[in-house]
């Protein structure tokens, strides 16, 4: 949702569906966002989804298919970076493609192949402790390259720095060496100008939205697409609002107390939720009576240590699928007395709500910052959600986006 939000507000009309069967439901607009929940399901289910998405973005004659993934690379040693690419390379018949997770302006650096949060390596920093996908090693051609057969290598910064030109053949001769893979070094923003030149008429790329935030630009320069419009702001949603947090990231647990110092927040414990009727049913009578005063939450966070209880009892998957499956149902049950303004925290759990509400296509409104995105369904009651990375946003996000939904048009 951010990527599509980023071409919004770039001035782009974007298509967001999650379900690939409604590509089709699209005129002739300049970009499709499919978003998928497949970042920890078994590689081969990710490449089946995958597939069904890409097929439905080929049969529009289209220039690029962009792979989207988290800045941190999350993923574990069986994918499932590496088998996606690997389908969408035999999909679209690139050569070879390159690796840009990098969020300069976040402080989330790649270089000589390492990724780095601000100062820290990326396995040093509190990504080590990730519920999902923990990552322990910094070296992302090492990463990548356990998880593909194809050959991995870097494009080195001094390379990058050299420009898309001299970057362009040295890749082009890595190719003829049989390196299909690069993971490209990236510090400055101008870095990713550099490699959005070199990638912008690749039948594939892959990387975080903030390559794709530099591709407007270079379309509008070569007349690919038509003047800048200005991005129309998002439907007024009126209702009730709740935060769903199922995200156990740091900046997460301080929005959550932020939000906590001025709306009640229910905090659910995954030691005494394994069943999940009643633990919604029991959410569901907690939120009744004080979701007519404002805004209200519900959290399934936790920090490290309380992860760890909960993983050495149900398992790392059983752990994440019990908290995806209460906020989920408890999202479905909260419509259902009228709530229609979602905030929820954490990518994981954006997917899993967003299936249980059995929302398929979204209008997205322009970029709200670093790992938020916002939309709105288009039926005539509609519901308005606001996803957001676990890592990212301002603490006090969660009371301020629940309001700007009530008149979208006020914030712009
Ligand atoms: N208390 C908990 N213990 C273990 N796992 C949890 C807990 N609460 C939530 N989870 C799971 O942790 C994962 C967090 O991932 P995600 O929602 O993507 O957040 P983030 O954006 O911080 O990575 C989700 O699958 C979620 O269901
Ligand atoms: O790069 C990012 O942080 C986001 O693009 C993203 O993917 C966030 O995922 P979560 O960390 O699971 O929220």
């Amino acid at each position: 949702m951010e990527t599509a939000a980023m071409l919004v507000a770039a001035g782009i009309e974007c298509g967001f569906v999650t379900d690939p069967a409604l590509v089709g439901s699209y005129g002739d607009v300049p970009a499709i966002v499919i978003a998928q929940k497949t970042r920890v399901i078994p590689a081969s289910e990710a490449v089946s989804m995958t597939e069904k998405a890409a097929r439905a973005l080929l049969a529009r004659d289209i220039r690029q298919i962009f792979f989207k993934y988290c800045a941190t690379f999350d993923s574990t040693d069986q994918g499932n970076i590496g088998p996606v690419a690997d389908l969408l390379m035999q999909l679209t018949g690139a050569e070879y493609t390159a690796f840009c997770p990098a969020s300069p302006a976040l402080r989330r650096t790649v270089y000589n192949g390492h990724l780095f949060l601000g100062t820290e390596l990326i396995s040093d920093s509190p990504k080590r402790h990730d519920p999902l996908t923990p990552m322990t090693d910094p070296d992302l051609v090492r990463v990548l390259q356990r998880q593909t057969r194809a050959k991995v290598g870097l494009l080195a910064h001094a390379l990058v720095s050299a420009g898309a030109e001299a970057a362009g053949r040295a890749i082009a001769e890595a190719a003829a060496r049989g390196i299909r893979y690069f993971i490209t070094d990236a510090i400055y923003d101008r870095d990713l100008d550099t490699l959005a030149a070199l990638t912008c008429d690749w039948k594939l790329m892959t990387g975080n939205a903030t390559i794709v935030q530099h591709y407007p630009d270079i379309w509008r320069a070569r007349g690919l697409i038509g003047a800048t419009r200005r991005p129309p702001c998002l439907r007024a949603v009126g209702g009730g609002g709740v935060v769903l947090a199922g995200s156990c990231a740091e900046r997460t647990l301080e929005q959550l107390a932020e939000f906590e110092k001025s709306h009640p927040v229910l905090r659910i414990d995954l030691l005494n939720a394994g069943d999940v009727a009643a633990t919604v049913g029991d959410a569901l009578d907690w939120a009744r009576p004080r979701l007519h005063r404002g805004p209200v939450g519900f959290a399934t966070s936790g920090a490290p240590e309380a992860v760890k209880m909960a993983q050495e009892r149900y398992g790392r998957e059983g752990a994440a699928q019990l908290a995806e499956a209460i906020l989920g149902r408890l999202a479905v049950s909260l419509r259902s007395v009228g709530v229609r303004r979602f905030v929820v925290a954490g990518g994981e759990t954006s997917g899993a709500i967003v299936e249980h509400l059995g929302i398929r296509r979204l209008r997205v409104g322009p970029y709200g910052g670093p790992g938020i995105g916002t939309a709105v369904t288009e039926d005539e009651d509609p519901v308005a959600l606001c996803l957001k990375s676990g890592k990212l946003g301002p603490v006090d996000l969660f009371a301020t986006t629940l309001d700007v939904m009530l008149d979208p048009g006020r914030a712009n």
